[in-house]
């Protein structure tokens, strides 16, 4: 059997120059790196309880939605600004190229509700940070953070000290 890191296609200098570009659609294109994806990713919330799984536009959508499915819990979407009709909170951050602005409807979370987030990659935690911040604004408590892969070289996990942070696989570098 394959594993996870045999289906990511790396291209080096993309979507600038230094950028080396772990690239998911060639594990999803498949359909036992799809299945494996999706597997070992729930497989890291074995034993936690929780109310919420809360996914990143865009990557974190493919991953975090089947897990909520199979595992009968509500999901609850962080988007790029300007796509949600109602009331919101949001936060702008800094990624690996370029910044960002992301946003919560502000009834998706209940206060005092547990709250997984699912991304397909932390690289520099910019992203996962602001979710982070934003579902503590409206109350939620992060009891645990998966992504499929790290960077390790940019030093994300340093950003989310004190959390329960969980990556299938994890890259040296970056
Ligand atoms: O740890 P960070 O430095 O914040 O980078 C990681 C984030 O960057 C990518 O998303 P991106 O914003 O490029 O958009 P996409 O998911 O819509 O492709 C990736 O899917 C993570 O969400
Ligand atoms: N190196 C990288 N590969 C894929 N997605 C990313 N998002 C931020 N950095 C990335
Ligand atoms: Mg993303």
């Amino acid at each position: 059997m394959k594993k996870i890191e045999e289906y990511v296609r790396s291209i080096p200098d993309f979507p600038e120059p230094g950028i080396i570009f772990r690239d998911v659609t060639s594990v999803l294109q498949d359909a036992d790196g799809l299945q494996l994806a999706i597997d070992s990713m729930q497989n890291c919330l074995e034993g936690e309880e929780f109310d919420v799984i809360t996914g990143l536009e865009s990557r974190g959508f493919i991953f975090g939605m089947p897990i909520a499915y199979n595992l009968h819990k509500p999901f609850v979407l962080v988007r790029k600004a300007g796509k949600l009709p109602c009331e919101t909170v949001s936060r702008t951050y800094e990624l690996e190229y370029g910044s960002a602005t992301i946003e919560m409807h502000k009834d998706s979370i209940k206060p005092g509700q547990k709250v997984v987030i699912v991304d397909d990659l932390i690289a520099t935690g910019g992203s996962v940070e602001a979710a982070i911040k934003l579902v503590e604004e409206l109350g939620g408590e992060v009891v645990k953070v998966v992504f499929l892969m790290e960077l390790a070289g940019l030093k994300g996990r340093e950003r989310l000290k004190g959390y329960n942070v969980a990556s299938v696989i994890c890259y040296d570098g970056k």
